[in-house]
């Protein structure tokens, strides 16, 4: 069954958007692919399980990252040793203000516990911060307000401008390595200096181990974050990135470029900012992968990892069926 066309013939792949001025959240993966809640595609299962579970390395000699290997013992003793400071970007508006006290508690206790990290909070309320949130001693948050973004529309589009803009003016100055997260999601197990590279990208749990021809790269040609048939090693998340200022500068000012142009088009890319994000990261290739530890939830496609991490509430939510959406306050 072809479940990936070029980008030459734009088809109902994600559910019938050509050219969607209009957004409407991304489908999870699973829905993209057609496979019905509970029930996972029998050829796809034995895909998947035939995948070797933790590979080292990338085809381009950067390393893969599977946080309790060796050689992310030897990354972190290695930092451990020199100190460095990162700023964590987070964005919480609107209705994801619910989020975000047990978003950072979490990386209190689990994001570089022992390195100088500084909390930029993108808010269009700075009150939700209120009381304030005791942070440990070499932690610092800063409250960047960020104004007229209705919905998730605006938000899709100025986000990664709002980004740019703040590394180019304050945040590049302040540290020296930069991560993103969705607020949507919680540190759940230890995430140290092994996630520390020049340019980081982080594996989707759900297309890590399917075949490069199921990746849900976009394959609208009139969108700048098309992909070929031939391009594309990995298909990576849009919820956890980073790398050094100069990298995650560049990142952001391109994305957006990207982005900008599209709108221009009046064309979106259907899988929004992942897919605008994996068209860069096919075009500058990460020097460093995290695995789907990284960057997990619970769905008939997830794969298995060895431990988690970085777990997506949001996501999750998505893969629900309706019922349980219900139950768990989705
Ligand atoms: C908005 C959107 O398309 N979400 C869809 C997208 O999740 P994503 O995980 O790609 O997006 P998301 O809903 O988590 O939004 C990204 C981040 O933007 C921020 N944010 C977003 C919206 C908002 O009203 N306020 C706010 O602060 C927040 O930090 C959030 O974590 O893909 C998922 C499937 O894989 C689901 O289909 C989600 O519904
Ligand atoms: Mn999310």
């Amino acid at each position: 069954m072809a479940l990936f066309l070029l980008c030459k013939t734009p088809t109902d792949f994600f559910n019938g958007r050509k050219v969607a001025i209009s957004l409407k959240p991304a489908p999870p993966v699973h829905h993209a692919l057609r496979v019905e809640e509970g029930q996972i595609l029998k050829d796809m299962t034995v895909i998947k399980a035939a995948e070797p579970q933790t590979p080292g390395e990338t085809a381009w000699g950067a390393p893969l990252v599977w946080g309790d290997s060796q050689k992310s013992a030897f990354q972190r003793d290695k930092f451990s040793e020199q100190g460095v400071s990162i700023g964590l970007l987070i964005l919480v508006v609107g209705t994801y203000a619910r989020f975000v006290r047990p978003f950072l508690s979490s990386a209190e206790i689990h994001f570089l516990p022992n390195q100088m990290v500084t909390y930029y909070v993108f808010t269009d309320n700075p009150r939700t911060l209120d009381p304030s949130i005791e942070l440990g001693p070499l932690r610092q948050m800063k409250v960047l307000p960020v104004s007229e973004l209705p919905g998730w529309e605006g938000l899709a589009y100025r986000r990664m401008v709002l980004f740019a803009e703040a590394i180019r003016d304050s945040i590049g100055k302040e540290v020296q390595y930069i991560f993103y997260a969705d607020v949507d999601q919680e540190f759940v197990g230890p995430v140290g200096e092994e996630i520390l590279g020049d340019l980081v990208a982080t594996l989707h749990p759900e297309v890590f181990g399917m075949p490069r021809n199921m990746f849900p790269y976009e394959d609208q040609e009139v969108s700048a974050a098309c992909v070929e048939e031939d391009e594309g090693d990995y298909y990576y998340t849009s919820e956890f990135y980073g790398g050094s200022v100069s990298q995650m500068s560049r990142l952001a000012r391109d994305c957006s470029l990207l982005i900008l142009q599209d709108q221009a088009n009046r064309v979106t890319a259907r899988g929004l900012e992942e897919s605008y994000l994996n068209r860069y990261l096919i075009d500058h290739r990460p020097t460093c992968v995290l695995s789907p530890e990284y960057n997990w939830w619970d769905s008939p496609l997830t794969a298995r990892v060895p431990k988690k991490r970085l777990v997506s509430f949001g996501r999750q939510c998505e893969a629900f069926d309706k019922e349980k959406k219900e139950r768990q306050n989705c």
